[in-house]
């Protein structure tokens, strides 16, 4: 049986659907289990915009799944597919991207993603992260005997590359995958009202 799919979208008034005109691609970043994914869904149905997973498109493209890729091709591997990836789906306009947790690590697709529109850094603890993430066979760096110690070192070393890249940063807790794509379109704009001048 196909995986089911979430396509829910969230209502919002036409005056701040048209405040999005203008904004180009909105991307997130953030550790595995942060929400990228899934929020990135609905907040593209929400704002009518394309969704693209880097993941999933690597996936499709492939035919082979992440784990799978990373056995025959090592994560050196993954991360070339990864950056032609980010490359072409940063050059794309005013769509959602969903990355990966790690394609922040390399300079040129931080660049991409911060020269094709707005980045948000879902933000939350490595014990979240871990409770989100334990049950989840498809992401191969966290099939080890600490899983919560692989996520507390990564958090340590890639927290400050998505702070300091990102554009707004969203802190997750344990409210709904929903309410954190409303706090993105909230966020989001309050900077246009402000670089507008407005506020
Ligand atoms: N804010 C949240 N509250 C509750 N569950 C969440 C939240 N964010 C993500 N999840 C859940 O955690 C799991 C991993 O989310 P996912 O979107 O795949 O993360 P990512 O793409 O960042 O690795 C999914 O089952 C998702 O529903
Ligand atoms: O953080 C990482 O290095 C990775 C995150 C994964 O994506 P999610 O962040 O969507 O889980 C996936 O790209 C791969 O397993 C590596
Ligand atoms: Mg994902």
């Amino acid at each position: 049986m196909s995986k089911k799919r979430i396509h829910s979208s969230l209502p919002i008034t036409a005056a701040q659907q048209a405040l999005f005109a203008d904004v180009p691609n909105i991307s997130l970043v953030g550790l595995m289990g942060s929400g990228k994914s899934t929020v990135g869904r609905i907040l593209a149905n929400t704002l009518k915009r394309p969704y693209f997973d880097s993941d999933e498109e690597i996936v499709s493209r492939t035919g082979a799944s992440v784990p799978t890729i990373f056995e025959i091709e090592g994560e050196a591997g993954f991360r070339e597919r990864e950056a032609k990836m980010i490359r072409e789906l940063s050059e794309k306009q005013q769509v959602v991207i969903s990355t990966g947790g790690g394609a922040v690590l390399r300079e040129d697709n931080r660049a991409a993603l911060k020269a094709g529109g707005l980045v948000v850094y879902l933000s939350t603890t490595p014990e979240r992260l871990l409770v989100r993430t334990r049950y989840d066979r498809n992401r191969p760096l966290l099939q080890n005997p600490d899983p919560l110690g692989t996520l507390k070192k990564m958090h340590e070393f890639r927290h400050p590359i998505y702070s300091q890249m990102a554009d707004i940063i969203v802190t997750t807790g344990s409210g709904q995958v929903s309410q954190v794509a409303m706090h993105i379109i909230e966020a989001i704009s309050k900077k246009i009202a402000k670089d507008q001048g407005l506020t």
